[in-house]
């Protein structure tokens, strides 16, 4: 494994990308060039016809000005007016016929681009580190995949074709000016200089405030997502006023980012459009200046009001990519980080696989960005068939224990074996056989209840998928739902409490039925009845397996063969529960608050269920 796969793979790459302000318009095509290139040669023929329909478009122009030299020298005959009439006809349909070619080439190419560029990334996402999907970021992976992508479309199905059209365009017409009348042509392009010298100012002032534009929409985005989840909750304790006030203020803040920016912006954008449109703000008085000091003759005039007049929406053309750029050049970024994500080495044959034990050796890991490491020199041997309770404060490092069993991540340094082998040495389809693991928060597709069970074992019978329900506590629950087993539950499960997803989460686990589980249990359940039964479930789980588990209940804890205390990423006590207590360390003070905590939870069961009953809850 070479030192690069490592870094790319350890949760590093969720830095955030260089913020695209840095960058220049040059670096931002480069950026954005690769996409096209599996597709090249369609690309490059939808620019050409696009090209030659955007020449097809000045050739009216053209057209109209032999038109007016001939009446002005007196040649023009009726056939040759005729015939020029005809052409510019030719020039319009063969305008409209081959910027609708250009765009079909360039849309087909786009669309294939962004289909395998998404296969690529799905692919990818399949092999990267688990914990890299799952970190903060995974709602940024969503819509680098969804909106990203998509927005890719513009630049390769639109601008590539017009942006060549038009450089094409503005470089072809300078020169046949400049070959026409030199100083005419420097007339024509001088608003145009000045014009992209705004431009330039403009853009390298506004740079500046990229960053807070894209913090201030940040902000206004997160704040909306946390209210729409918050609600019920806001609701419940009468906060709407101060939740929609944080809200509130993040969207004045984005509005008022937007509005200084457009007021700063404003009157610099103005003066390109303005000069870029009226190139006859030049052309006029230097032509007619010309013509009067018999410097040029009319016919040249008459050819640059036609021409220089006509190729100024061309340079618009520019500005408007120039302005897409930044927003491209940023999912670009994205697109290329997931693209082209670190996986973790994986073993090409089956591993051996001795027992069902897990061990770990000396293990630090810390994730990227973080300034500590999050576990240091843990060392522990879970023999099969037994249960190890993680105990420990929050943040102390329990659920990264759990990652790296799952292999979501690699240790930095020693080794985490299970099966007596080591997980790097274990390809992940092996691991998966052998292991399972069941989050607080579990994730069921909005699908039936049976296809999300057959996930665990497709060929799953039917008595199977009952027997498992069964043993889980889910199936008097699941034959409640409307259509049973065959009831959708919606999205993420939300047609069921916690409680319930996690039975069924249980379930899943069960019928795929791997001697090692991973196990974070739920820490609260408000309704008693399904404590109960989810304490059951549980219970059927850990018989006769190796259970690593992240405890939050006494049963469990006080049940558990073997106990590790964490603390601050290190494991600072371990033994029996009765061993501990008599430690009297940080687990027999974290059993103190347990023990009062469950006998409030305890007094609030009973006092619901007889209200008459002298424990009161405190
Ligand atoms: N994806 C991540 N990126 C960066 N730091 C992380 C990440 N996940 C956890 N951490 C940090 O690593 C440390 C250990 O976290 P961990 O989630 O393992 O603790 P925990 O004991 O399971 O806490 P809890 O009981 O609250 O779930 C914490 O300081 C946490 O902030």
């Amino acid at each position: 494994m070479s030192t690069e796969t490592v870094e790319q793979a350890s949760p590093q790459a969720d830095a955030p990308p260089r913020a695209a302000s840095e960058s220049t318009v040059a670096s931002r095509v480069a950026l954005l060039l690769p996409f096209a290139r599996d597709d090249a040669g369609r690309y490059a023929l939808a620019a050409l016809l696009s090209t030659l329909g955007t020449l097809c478009q000045l050739g009216p122009f053209y057209v109209i000005y032999l038109a007016i030299s001939a009446l002005l020298d007196g040649s023009a005959g009726g056939d040759y007016l005729f015939g020029l009439a005809w052409a510019a006809l030719a020039l319009v349909v063969g305008q409209y016929v081959l910027m609708g070619l250009a765009m079909l080439i360039s849309h087909r190419a786009a669309f294939g681009t962004l289909y395998r560029l998404r296969l690529r990334i799905g692919e990818r996402l399949g092999r990267v580190p688990l914990g890299k999907v799952m970190s903060k970021r995974s709602g940024e992976i969503q819509r680098t995949l969804s909106d990203d992508v998509e927005r890719l479309e513009l630049f390769l199905a639109h601008a590539i074709p017009d942006v060549v059209a038009a450089v094409v365009v503005v470089v072809a017409s300078t020169i046949w000016m400049l070959v026409v009348d030199w100083r005419m042509a420097l007339a024509a392009v001088a608003g145009l200089v000045v014009a992209f010298a705004l431009m330039n100012h403009g853009m390298r002032a506004s740079q500046g405030k990229m960053g807070g534009y894209m913090a201030a929409m940040g902000r206004m985005n997160g704040s909306i997502v946390e209210m729409v989840r918050g609600l019920p909750i806001v609701r419940m304790f009468n906060r709407t006023d101060a939740t929609f006030a944080e809200t509130q203020d993040a969207i004045h803040g984005a509005a008022k980012y937007q509005a200084d920016w457009g007021k700063a912006f404003l009157p610099l954008y103005t003066a390109f459009f303005t000069l870029t449109s009226a190139t006859a703000i030049t052309i006029v008085p230097v032509g007619l200046l010309l013509w009067a000091n018999d410097a040029i003759g009319a016919t040249e005039l008459l050819f640059f009001f036609v021409i220089g007049l006509g190729y100024g929406g061309s340079v618009v053309k520019l500005q408007d990519f120039a302005a897409q750029l930044t927003v491209l050049s940023y999912g670009a970024q994205l697109i290329n980080e997931l693209k082209d994500a670190g996986e973790l080495p994986e073993a090409d044959h089956d591993a051996e696989f001795r027992d069902a034990s897990v061990e770990f050796r000396d293990v630090t890991f810390g994730y990227g960005g973080a300034d500590r490491d999050a576990l240091t020199g843990v060392t522990f041997h879970a023999a099969p068939r037994t249960i190890t309770a993680l105990v420990g404060p929050s943040g102390a490092g329990k659920s990264t224990v759990a990652r790296l069993i799952c292999r979501f991540f690699d240790a930095r340094e020693g080794a985490v074996l299970v099966g007596g082998t080591d997980v790097k040495e274990i390809p992940f389809s092996q691991l998966m056989r052998h292991v399972s693991f069941v989050f607080q928060e579990t994730f069921l597709f909005d699908d039936t209840v049976e296809a999300n069970l057959r996930l665990a074992r497709p060929d799953a019978t039917d008595a199977e998928l009952e027997a498992a329900c069964r043993a889980a506590r889910a199936h008097e629950f699941v034959t409640a739902l409307p259509d049973g087993y065959r009831s959708r539950i919606g999205q993420h499960g939300s047609r069921l409490s916690g409680g319930e997803l996690q039975r069924l989460a249980i379930a899943r686990t069960l019928l795929k039925g791997t001697e090692i589980v991973v196990l974070d249990e739920a820490t609260a359940f408000v309704d008693p009845e399904n404590e109960v039964a989810l304490q059951a479930a549980i219970d059927t789980l850990v018989t006769d397996r190796t259970v690593i588990i992240i405890a939050h209940r006494l049963s469990t804890i006080a049940g558990a063969d073997q106990i590790l205390v964490v603390d601050d990423g290190r494991i600072t006590e371990r033994g029996r529960h009765e061993d501990l207590i008599s430690a009297d360390g940080l687990y027999a003070d974290m059993w103190r608050a347990f023990q009062s905590t469950e006998r409030i939870a305890l007094g609030e069961a009973v006092h619901k269920a007889d209200p008459t009953s002298t424990m009161e809850p405190t």
